[in-house]
């Protein structure tokens, strides 16, 4: 017997809808491989209506005194708590992931910044007006950017979302936003609830948008002409095309590109705690995240030591079912990503040594085993690209100057870690790693207030805090004459 399939919908000037084509996409469980819903696969039409309301919704939306602004998101963020078991199913069926996790590392940080964003909303600041040219005083305006295409990434469908509409919408930008074609169920909800919030606060739907799709709907998107502002969260690839595509109208870009966060740990920390941590930081989520502690580099004096430590957490380190509570993590999000990991790994070279995992778990889903490899060279592919699986890989360094060459010899910079007990050394290394964050001694924890972006080819623009807040906002100079 088969199940129908749900059926998952645009939403578009507070209406859902399916795409005008009738298009769709299935969407799969990544923890059974089985699909449950459709979803639209939106074309240039749907992204013309949805274009059409949120350019349609921007004037009255800018022109609320923020403390407006502030009550939709303030109510927007008790009803995500309100609702948080509707949006912990949707996120786990979208992505495997175990319910209790999402329930106490996701619901409560993306309420908060929710929150944050409603107080960020009153703070819309500019440098000092006053008089630079004798008998005029300059003032500057902060205004909202217009209507921005926001292009959400499959590994925290829900929480990335948070990240792009609230600092939009708190500025006073209205929004379309496409999830990720294989995790859209989340944000589908996401649309419900602020839809409902935009009603009840007397607000027009069409401020916030979502519209379903593939690629190729994210190009509409981001070449459409409506849009001042693309921001998209995903691949170096993908990032480029985007930023090639902005470059045809100069739309404003804001682009987070993943990291291949480097965790450098010296001779002098605290092992045991160490590992307990970073395996932790390595393996959430699946590796799926683009601050995963992914690449270590360990001081020879204390290598081996080391790799056994991390070869046994990864051994006692549980994947499986959503409702396993000493599951730490879920499924790859799917099945292409499965057969990237698994790529990666037999392609390794033979100087490279397994210590732990290497392989898929069962024969359903796109589970895969915590690894641990070692014995690995700066230039190999591993240590260089991007893996996005629960992978973990060590090298071994002789001192600091090393360290920092091979920490920062990769294309991506977005965060990285350094494990010491020296308070200099740990200072040393936070002026020269080329990251957008460091931590010391911890890995992997953000709030609200600061920021989360990268150097290189991790992009550029930052999610989270002000500097967030500012990347949806413009600046205007306004000049008065004192002569009348
Ligand atoms: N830990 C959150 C990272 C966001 C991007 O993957």
């Amino acid at each position: 017997m088969t199940t129908a399939l749900r059926r998952l919908r645009n939403y578009i000037d507070g209406e859902f809808r399916d795409a005008a084509d009738g298009r769709t996409t299935e969407v799969v469980n990544p923890a059974t491989g089985e699909a449950y819903a459709t979803a639209p696969l939106s074309a240039a039409a749907d992204v013309d209506a949805a274009m059409a309301a949120a350019e349609a919704a921007f004037p009255a939306w800018r022109d609320l005194i923020p403390a407006e602004r502030q009550k939709v998101l303030l109510k927007i963020a008790d009803r995500f708590e309100e609702r948080a078991e509707e949006l912990i199913a949707a996120e786990s069926e979208n992505c495997g992931k175990p319910i209790a996790l999402v329930r106490s590392e996701e619901i409560p940080p993306m309420v908060d910044q929710i929150r944050f964003f409603a107080g960020a909303a009153r703070m819309l600041e500019g440098r000092s007006a006053g008089e630079y040219m004798d008998g005029f005083t300059s003032i500057i305006r902060r205004e909202p950017v217009g209507v921005c295409a926001q292009v959400a990434p499959w590994n925290y469908p829900m929480m990335m979302a948070v990240w792009k509409f609230a600092p939009a919408l708190a500025a006073g930008n209205t929004v379309v936003i496409k999830p990720s074609d294989t995790t859209p169920a989340s944000t589908v909800l996401i649309a419900d609830i602020i839809g409902s919030v935009l009603d009840e606060l007397g607000h027009s739907r069409g401020v916030f948008n979502v519209i379903c799709g593939d690629r190729e709907t994210g190009r509409l998107m981001v070449e459409h002409k409506v849009p001042a502002m693309a921001s998209i969260t995903g691949s170096v690839r993908a990032g480029m095309q985007v930023a090639e595509s902005a470059s045809k109208d100069l739309k404003r870009v804001h682009l987070e590109l993943g990291g291949k966060a480097p965790v450098v740990v010296f001779e002098d920390t605290d092992i045991a705690k160490a590992v307990e941590d970073i395996s932790v930081a390595g393996y959430f989520n699946a590796g799926q995240d683009c601050t995963a502690a992914t690449r270590v580099l360990v001081q020879d004096s204390i290598h081996d030591e080391f790799v056994a430590a991390l070869a046994k957490a990864a051994a006692e380190t549980k994947t499986g079912a959503v409702d396993d509570e000493d599951v730490l993590y879920g499924p790859l999000n799917n099945a292409n990503q499965l057969k990237q990991v698994k790529g990666f790994i037999e392609r390794l070279p033979a100087h490279a040594k397994i210590e732990a995992g290497g392989e898929q778990v069962g024969e359903k889903g796109y589970f895969f085993a915590p690894t641990v490899v070692s014995g690995l060279k700066q230039e190999d592919e591993i240590v260089q690209q991007e893996v996005f699986g629960p992978v973990i890989t060590v090298q071994s360094f002789s001192d600091e100057k090393q360290a920092v060459e091979w920490a920062n010899g990769v294309e991506y910079a977005l965060a990285s870690s350094v494990w010491t007990k020296d308070h200099a050394r740990a200072m040393r290394m936070s002026k020269s790693l080329d990251f957008g964050c460091v931590w010391i001694n911890t890995h992997i924890p953000l709030v609200a207030e600061m920021p989360h972006g990268g150097f290189k080819k991790s992009g550029y623009g930052k999610d989270l805090s002000a500097y967030g807040f500012d990347d949806y906002t413009r600046i205007k100079h306004v000049m008065t004459s004192l002569d009348g």
